[in-house]
């Protein structure tokens, strides 16, 4: 019986499913057709036998239930999970008691549920409730799960951090994950953690899973992972084992300042003033961003700087929105190093997505003994897909659950998270492997619909805005043929004058960003890191270098045609293992120690779209100092031998986005064609502009997210890695409010501030697994692009 309806229960090796013997009528006003239900298995949390009380049933006197506790999705967003219950009446207290046993072993043969998680809660998040939110949301999940859970209230900054560094290898392997209650700031630290750990050599710190319920300021962590800012949400998605390779960027100050790991955005810049401003108003809350981002909007300060950045291969399906199964990041094949302790030895359950995955499994349960047939009446589970009708309610056959057979068990491994074993994201022209990734045409992300893009030997040009076929960017980011920036100037008819940039002083190259990372990337990532661009890193850092008096190497600036050539480019110095630096050296800023003169370049021919300030455009036709235009553009865009495009210029904004970055703020994602693990992140470059033209941007921004060449004065660039070096300059539109002349910005890296501005960033690929598995649906409601290859799937 179910709600007083008599009920007829199936159970096969996928799921139960109920349905009313009777559906001609309604019972107590309800219709009794809308009980029926099938629930898979690994949509159940758990299932228990209640003990025998008196209903309020006017069917049925008195009860003995088992209860089966899973989920269902709100029908306005299927990303918003609530628990339900159902609870089940049977014949007898041993009936109900088998059927929730029988449920029971079916949902511990599942793969990767967690059953020990270590849990810490922020007090201090956001507006102070994570607390409550551990113990209204959180907690009735984890116990209708059967986990446990080692609770820690964070006390101080960093705690959470240094809990998971430095607690005993065999204590941290005990857990099966660990779980953040609070905002974007503790998972960035729990993440900091256990990838200092892996340098460390910690094997354990390979095979946890990272939770994040939502409980801070923005949270977009959560929302990015699971397209809601829901906690139930993501307490299920922990409590039910999901598992998704997430990307991760890092930004390492090269100054020996501090490195900090992200996985949602870094951003120097309008991003760095806010939050460098909200940190003095953290009493207020989450509101603090909304009065310091109008506040730095009225300000609107630019920033100059030099910017070197490694563009990353073209995804052949780059319009792909990132939602759960996203083909983009299957096809990037991420295989840990580690199985995860409780992976099951069993063919049957072999999980894909981790083909390197086997050995037996600690915490699987053994083969459970028992007949795999059904037997009339008993709640027996079809082997091979075969199904047995079987009456749960009272007055039926009595029912006796049967233990499923190991043979019964093969039908579990339907669950979602599969990779193909050897898909590899080609790093040039013609696409991920066939099938796997949807067409095969190639095309970067910034070809979007409807975006004018003329492409020629020349360079690419820039939408009909710049005017004159180069267009205000076109100074900036001329693109030849093969979708390399190029230092030969705009594509037909752009106003870039081609002189070349001062030819600042380099540091010497090295390992940067780090070989730290080096080592944890290249123990996580499996072939296709190198496919993809990725660098593997190696040789000394920039500031280790410095450190040790190497002398800056000079850099010829380009030939006057752009065409950098291999002779007017000196390669970063290589480690003994001959291994080169992944980032490039550092620029001496315009005006510093051993600079040639600055020359400034043409900028926009005539472009009146706000982004090239008229100024600078008229001291360079004149010949003259951009720097004494007060905002001129400095300098053109060149690549050297090794792939690094330097460039250097005045910015409203410089981003660097590692996931989609979705939020509530920013429903489509600041990126909505960013992926979760595929190996790249999104450079978002806003030059100067003026208050209507920043206002479009942050519209864009928190509506349909950003694509290349969206506005005039935003570029959207993938790839690898970036290194960004402040110069001397810039200005404030609104330099009456405060500080108008703040010579350099700040760097918020998810949500913290950066102890330096002069900052190097990579990507490390799939550098740790969440308990996640992606947005539901996609969300691209406003992107004009549809998800390809129908990945907005409901599992139902
Ligand atoms: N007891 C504590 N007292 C003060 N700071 C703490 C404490 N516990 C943790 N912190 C620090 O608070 C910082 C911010 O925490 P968290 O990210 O959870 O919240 P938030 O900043 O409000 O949310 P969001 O990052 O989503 O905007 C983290 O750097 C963390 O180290």
């Amino acid at each position: 019986m179910l709600r007083g309806v008599r009920v007829k229960v199936k159970m096969t090796s996928t799921h139960i499913a109920w349905k009313p013997v009777n559906t001609s009528s309604s019972c107590c006003g309800r219709s009794k057709a809308a009980l029926a239900r099938r629930v898979p298995f690994d949509e159940i949390l758990s299932a228990q036998a209640l003990s025998s009380r008196p209903s309020a049933s006017c069917c049925l006197p008195r009860d003995h239930k088992f209860v089966v506790y899973t989920f269902t999705r709100a029908r306005s967003d299927p990303n918003t999970w609530r628990c339900e219950d159902f609870a089940l009446s049977a014949a007898s207290p041993e009936q109900a008691r088998e059927w929730a046993a029988a449920i029971n072993a079916r949902v511990q043969l599942i793969r990767d549920r967690p059953r020990n998680l270590l849990v810490f809660v922020n007090p201090f998040s956001g507006a102070r409730r994570a607390r409550s939110v551990w113990e209204r949301d959180v907690e009735p999940v984890f116990q209708k799960a059967r986990i446990k859970s080692n609770v820690v209230d964070t006390t101080k900054q960093d705690h959470a951090k240094e809990v998971v560094c430095l607690m005993k290898a065999e204590e941290l392997a005990s857990y099966h994950g660990i779980v953040v209650v609070g905002g974007d700031g503790m998972f960035q630290e729990v993440v900091s953690g256990l990838l200092a750990r892996r340098e460390r050599g910690d094997a354990a710190a390979h095979r946890i899973r990272i939770g994040h319920v939502p409980a801070g300021s923005t949270d977009a962590v959560a929302y990015t992972l699971h397209g809601s800012r829901c906690a139930a949400t993501a307490a299920l998605h922990i409590a039910l084992g999901d598992r998704l390779a997430l990307d991760c960027g890092r930004a390492e100050v090269s100054d020996g300042g501090e490195a900090r790991t992200f996985v949602c955005q870094a951003g120097y810049g309008f991003m760095g003033d806010v939050m460098r401003f909200s940190e003095r108003l953290r009493c207020m809350g989450p509101v603090r961003y909304d009065v310091t981002g109008a506040l730095q909007y009225l300000r609107l300060a630019s920033y100059r700087v030099a910017l070197s950045y490694k563009e990353a291969p073209s995804l052949a399906d780059a319009q792909h929105i990132c939602t759960a199964q996203c083909q983009v990041c299957r096809a990037a094949g991420i295989r840990m190093e580690h199985a995860p302790p409780y992976a099951r030895s069993s063919s049957s359950f072999s999980h894909q997505s981790h083909p390197v995955l086997g050995g037996s499994s600690p915490r699987a349960p053994p083969p459970l003994a028992g007949a795999a047939t059904a037997t009339a009446g008993a709640p027996a589970l079809g082997g091979g897909g075969s199904q047995q009708s079987l009456t749960a309610a009272s007055g039926g056959g009595r029912t006796s659950p049967v233990a499923p057979s190991p043979s019964a068990s093969g039908h579990l491994g339907h669950r979602l998270y599969s990779l193909p074993s050897a898909p590899v994201l080609p790093p040039g022209p013609g696409g991920p492997g066939a099938g796997s990734c949807g067409p095969t045409a190639e095309a970067t992300p910034s070809q979007q619909p409807g975006t004018p893009v003329a492409s020629g030997p020349g360079g690419v040009g820039i939408p009909p805005s710049g005017g004159g076929g180069g267009g205000p960017l076109s100074w900036l980011f001329p693109v030849s043929a093969d979708g390399r920036v190029d230092a030969a100037g705009g594509g037909g008819g752009s106003g870039a004058s081609g002189a070349a940039s001062g030819p600042g002083g380099v540091g010497p190259g090295g390992g940067s960003a780090g070989a730290m990372l080096a080592r944890v990337h290249s123990a996580q990532i499996v072939g296709p890191a190198v496919a993809y661009g990725v660098p593997v890193l190696g040789g000394s850092s920039p500031r280790s270098a410095t450190g040790s008096g190497l002398a800056p190497v000079p850099i010829e600036p380009p030939s006057p045609s752009g065409a950098p050539t291999a002779a007017t480019v000196q390669p970063p110095p290589s480690t003994p293992g001959g291994r080169a630096s992944p980032l490039p050296p550092a620029v001496t800023p315009l005006g510093g120690a051993g600079n040639g003169p600055a020359a400034a370049s043409g900028g926009g021919g005539g472009s009146t779209t706000g982004m090239v300030p008229p100024a600078a455009a008229t001291a360079a036709a004149a010949g003259g100092s951009s720097e004494s235009a007060g905002q001129g553009l400095l300098g053109q865009p060149w690549t050297d031998a090794e792939g690094w495009t330097h460039l250097e210029g005045e910015f409203v904004s410089v981003k660097c986005v590692v996931t989609p970055c979705r939020s509530d703020k920013s429903k489509n994602g600041i990126i909505p064609h960013g992926h979760l693990s595929d190996g790249r992140m999104y450079l978002v470059l806003v030059s100067t502009c003026h208050h209507l033209a920043m206002l479009r941007f942050l519209l864009r921004l928190s509506t349909r997210g950003l694509v290349d060449r969206c506005l005039p004065h935003v570029r959207v660039i993938p790839v690898t890695a970036l290194r960004l070096s402040p110069l001397p300059g810039g200005h404030t539109l609104g330099g009456c409010l405060w500080d108008a002349g703040a010579p350099e910005s700040a760097w918020n890296v998810d949500g913290e501030l950066l102890s330096g501005a002069d900052v190097a960033v990579t990507v490390q690929r799939g550098a740790v697994e969440v308990f996640a598995r992606g947005p539901e649906t996609a969300a691209s409601a406003g992107v004009g692009v549809a998800p390809a290859g129908g990945s907005a799937r409901l599992r139902r």
